[in-house]
């Protein structure tokens, strides 16, 4: 489902930080946990599985195709069709409703919105599952707890059943509790589906959850140099 082989990546500019990974794979429905310390590089290994930026060198592929083969319009919608994305700050629009909000990625990948069938009642069901009120969906995004916020941008991920979901931190920002309840509705969603998981955290307590945890250090090797 993902590959990266033999990549190397260097930010530009004043970091000067650097990533290369000799080899990692993540099978079909695979729930993967990627752990780091921060600044480890995490995030930007995630940037390159999306194609948010290219490898200097080596191949990024995923679900087969080699992103950096694909042009930048035919990239978006690959990456619309085939990956759900849970970011750190959830990335709503916070002036658009919670339907809205969910229905966004697919306006740009035909075969997910075929998927989803009828995407609103589609959007309303994974609302219910998700543990969100009845009614919500016609709530403007801003207004939501943070809580609920994390849940509409795992409906935004899961609608129309991509087979790679990737979450960037998606717990950080929620109590032991809601965490807990949180990554229970994630785990029932992707389990249902089949869906390749691919979590990056800072918090090992997590591990329990994943079928594999891998490490940082262990995967990759990192440099900081002036530019
Ligand atoms: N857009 C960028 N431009 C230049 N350098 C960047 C950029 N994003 C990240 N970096 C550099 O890459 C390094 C690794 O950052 P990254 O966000 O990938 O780590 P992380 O392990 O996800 O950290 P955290 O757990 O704190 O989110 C940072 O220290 C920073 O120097």
């Amino acid at each position: 489902m993902l590959r990266l082989h033999e990549v190397r990546f260097r930010w530009a500019g004043r970091s000067g930080f650097s990533v290369s990974v000799p080899d990692l794979q993540v099978m079909p429905g695979e729930t993967v946990l990627l752990l780091g310390e921060s600044g480890s590089g995490k995030s930007t290994l995630l940037s390159l599985i999306c194609g948010t930026v290219l490898a200097d060198s080596g191949r990024v592929e995923v679900y087969g195709q080699d992103i950096a083969a694909l042009s930048g319009g035919a990239h978006d919608r690959f990456r619309a069709e085939r990956i759900g994305m849970i970011f750190q700050q959830f990335n709503l629009l916070p002036f658009g409703s919670v339907l809205d909000n969910i229905l966004l990625p697919i306006r740009f990948a035909p075969e997910r919105r075929a998927r989803a069938g009828d995407a609103r009642a589609e959007a309303v069901e994974l609302c219910h599952a998700l543990g969100l009120p009845a009614g919500i969906t016609s709530a403007k995004a801003a207004t939501l707890s943070v809580g609920q916020q994390q849940r509409v941008a795992v409906a935004r991920a899961l609608i129309g059943r991509p087979p790679i979901v990737i979450a960037d931190e998606p717990t950080s920002a929620l109590d032991a509790g809601t965490q807990t309840a949180f990554l229970d509705l994630l785990f029932a969603q992707v389990r249902g589906h089949g869906t390749t998981l691919l979590m990056v955290s800072h918090d090992p307590r997590l591990a329990d959850r994943f079928d594999r945890v891998l490490h940082m250090q262990d995967i990759a090797q990192i440099a900081r140099q002036a530019a």
